[in-house]
């Protein structure tokens, strides 16, 4: 019955989740006499969309949705679908969400959306072949050098740092090119309010002709590997939470050496509220950081922690106030990197070497339950639930 259930549940998700939430430009028609001065303009966007090199993503394709709906024919009054018809459910909820805005505004709107979603597109591939790109510096984070301290700051803050895929894959460099250059400390932190929201969840929507199976392979691979180059990491490495931390950037704290966070910091892993479970080794670390009841609180129920709750549990090394937390921290590590680099490196290399196998082994075991987490309806559901959410707003 189980393995029933599970292909029904694959076969809905690849047609009905993957497949129907497409740009609506791409299977909708306009009727000229609808549009009266920006009918050109509305449907040059229309045309653009169908150009666009990026997929924008389910968020951005419920709003062009509702947007296109609202432009052709008005306010949305037709009988909101059943609660399991969870894709007309969340384009009936954006569409709902624009009230009364008139056509001519929804129109304008929807050009505005899909002119900046094209220039982003065209800036974000220049044409440029992908060696090149990567020699020529990193787009999700910023890596400098200074004071023999490596600092790889997350940099997608409009979004609070959320891990795309090709943020994973830039980490994963950065974390090599630091652990070959010449300085004594590596540092993660984020630029903007939140040190990182976790795992980007549109990473989920962007589906491979080849299917999600495929799909949850691949970021299944690309999980092990991004786990995997932190529990090979050979030198110091620190993270700066500089504020919340969600899902993923939680998790992989119990493979840092320093964790350094603001009073405003909150540590969250909501996996089982999102269907999902533990990566990043943390079904080890954190039981054996903070004793198994408190880790069965965060990872499997979601208990949210302050930065002080997580300091008392072992999960943070020390908390600042947030107005000097930049200024002590920088001060500590400064003086921290003029230590000899050899014995730095060495001592980390010990205490790591005790047990790098069995988290090189819980990590591959972590990644392989999840190939299988994200293909259940439980894991479907929750992605869908948190943009439909978004495009209640
Ligand atoms: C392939 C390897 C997979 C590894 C497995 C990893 C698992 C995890 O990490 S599980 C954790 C996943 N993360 C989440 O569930 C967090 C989701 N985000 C939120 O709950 C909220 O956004 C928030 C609490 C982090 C912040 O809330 P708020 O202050 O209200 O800000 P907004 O929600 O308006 O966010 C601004 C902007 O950023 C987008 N965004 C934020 N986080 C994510 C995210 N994780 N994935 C995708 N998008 C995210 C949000 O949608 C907003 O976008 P716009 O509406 O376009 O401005």
């Amino acid at each position: 019955m189980a393995g029933v259930t599970g292909r029904l549940i694959r076969c809905w998700c690849r047609r009905a989740v993957w497949g129907s939430l497409k740009v609506p430009a791409l299977h909708l028609h306009v009727s000229k006499t609808a549009m009266e001065a920006s009918q050109e303009d509305f449907e040059n966007a229309m045309n653009q969309v169908k150009l666009l090199k990026e997929d924008p993503g389910n968020e951005v394709k419920l709003k062009l949705y509702a947007l296109y709906k609202q432009a052709t024919e008005g306010s949305c009054n037709t009988p909101r679908p059943g609660v399991f018809d969870l894709i007309n459910k969340a384009k009936w909820e954006a569409w709902n969400a624009l009230g009364n805005l008139p056509k001519e505004t929804a129109r304008q709107n929807y050009v505005d959306l899909v002119s900046g979603l094209s220039s982003s597109s065209d800036s974000s591939s220049q044409g440029k072949p992908e060696a090149d790109q990567k020699q020529a510096g990193y787009k999700t984070v910023v890596m400098t050098s200074e004071d023999s301290i490596t600092k790889i700051m997350l940099n997608r803050p409009a979004k609070k740092n959320a891990l795309t895929e090709q943020m994973y894959q830039e980490i994963i460099l950065a974390l090599e090119a630091a652990s070959k250059d010449d300085s004594a400390i590596t540092v993660l932190t984020g630029n903007g309010d939140y040190y990182s929201s976790g795992n980007d969840l549109t990473n989920f929507t962007n589906i491979p002709p080849d299917g999600v199976e495929a799909k949850a392979k691949n970021s299944a691979i690309l999980l092990r590997d991004f786990v995997g180059s932190f529990i090979d990491f050979p030198k110091p490495l620190v993270a700066v939470v500089n504020g919340p931390a969600v899902g993923i950037s939680v998790t992989i704290l119990g493979l840092f050496d320093l964790v350094y966070a603001t009073d405003r910091a909150t540590f969250h892993t909501p996996f089982s509220h999102l269907g999902q479970t533990p990566e990043g080794c943390s079904s080890y670390t954190f039981p054996k950081i903070m004793g198994p009841a408190k880790a069965a609180e965060m990872l499997i129920f979601g208990k949210k922690l302050t930065a002080g709750e997580a300091c008392a549990q072992g999960l943070v090394t020390e908390v600042f106030p947030d107005s000097t937390f930049q200024k002590e921290v920088w001060t500590r590590l400064k003086a921290y990197s003029k230590l000899p680099q050899n014995a730095l490196r060495i001592s980390k290399q010990i205490i790591r070497s005790q047990e790098k196998e069995k988290l090189h082994a819980i990590n591959a075991k972590e990644s392989s339950i999840l190939q299988e987490r994200w293909l259940s309806s439980e894991c479907m559901n929750a992605i869908m639930n948190f943009f439909s959410q978004k495009a209640k707003l």
